[in-house]
């Protein structure tokens, strides 16, 4: 993997508390790399130290091989940020913004025209190009910054909690375009909901309390976080002492009367001592699932334990 970010020991500190310990990261080329972590877990403080908005107290950043306290000008060429609050002048049309950013981000100017109108283009905004920003809504907001992230064409984009606060059509569009994006270049995005980020990225980091506790690829997360419970569909469902009955098996929750939500010792595989039960006993299974909706709520407690 050719790597275009690079988190070496990092670590944050305001006044006297610590928002960031001992980062260590890499990011290859293009996909979309989601930082998880509760508030205040030190996401955009990572993210403003990536982007060169903050200079950290220790450790090394490069991107695309600059370190960018050293050599800023040419790192923030690769780097396109998306900050929690967008930085937009509400004032501006869309056009007049976008020239704005192209011309701050130093741009050929012979280049800028199309460059504009290419990214109006990728982010759905080119109807409104001489429209007030500050006369556009939340979601058409948020896609003239993610616009102004891309204008320079850089290798990696940073974006800060980009579908917060989006309605559930806005966020359906938010996301179509972010993995479109993730096509061409590598992006990081934060974000503070386990469901979003599974739904956008292929790997994960998960920091709490400034500590990276885990890094690695979306599927090996959802292990990591194994539901210790299991729901299971029966068609002839019964008593809860049969159930509680099967080895492992610590707690049973009668959904309906067809299903029951079965909790085990976490770290055992069940599944199997189930079927085997069903069919010595004809309770005629026809479903049995990983207990999904619970990781929202284990993800919630993990979130605690580390903070702690
Ligand atoms: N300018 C600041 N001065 C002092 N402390 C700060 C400052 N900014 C952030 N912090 C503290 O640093 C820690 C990490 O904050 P950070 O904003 O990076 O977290 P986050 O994961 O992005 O959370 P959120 O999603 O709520 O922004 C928190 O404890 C926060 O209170």
């Amino acid at each position: 993997m050719s790597i275009i970010l690079k988190i070496e020991h990092l670590s944050h500190r305001y006044s006297s508390s610590w928002a960031v310990r001992d980062l260590n990261i890499e990011i290859g080329q293009t996909g979309i790399v989601g930082l998880l972590g509760s508030n205040g877990a030190g996401k955009s403080t990572t993210m403003n130290i990536i982007c060169g908005v903050l200079n950290q107290t220790e450790g090394k950043v490069t991107v695309n091989g600059f370190d960018i306290r050293e050599q800023p000008e040419e790192a923030k060429k690769d780097i396109g940020f998306l900050p929690q609050t967008p930085p937009l002048y509400t004032d501006f049309t869309i056009d007049e913004y976008l020239h704005y950013t192209a011309n701050l981000r130093a741009m050929d100017k012979t280049k800028i025209k199309a460059a504009v109108e290419e990214v109006k283009e990728k982010t759905g905004i080119g109807h409104f190009s001489s429209r007030l920003i500050k006369n556009l809504s939340g979601g058409y907001r948020q896609r003239v910054g993610i616009a102004q992230a891309l204008i320079h064409k850089p290798k990696l984009v940073v974006l800060d909690e980009p579908t917060n606060g989006l309605d559930p059509n806005q966020l359906i569009e938010a996301r179509k375009m972010i993995r479109e994006i993730a096509q061409e270049h590598a992006v990081l995005l934060s974000s503070h909901i386990l469901s979003e980020i599974r739904l956008l990225c292929k790997d994960v980091i998960m920091i709490e309390a400034g500590r990276m506790v885990f890094s690695d690829s979306m599927d090996a997360f959802d292990n990591y976080l194994s539901p210790s419970s299991l729901l299971v569909t029966l068609e002839n469902m019964p008593a809860e002492s049969a159930l509680l009955a099967i080895k492992g098996v610590n707690r049973v929750e009668m959904l309906t009367g067809k299903q029951v939500r079965i909790y085990f010792e976490p770290g055992l595989v069940i599944n199997e001592r189930i079927v085997e039960a069903s069919l010595q006993n004809n309770w005629r299974l026809m479903e049995i699932s990983a207990d999904k909706t619970l990781l929202d709520d284990t993800f919630k407690q993990l979130s605690i334990q580390s903070a702690n």
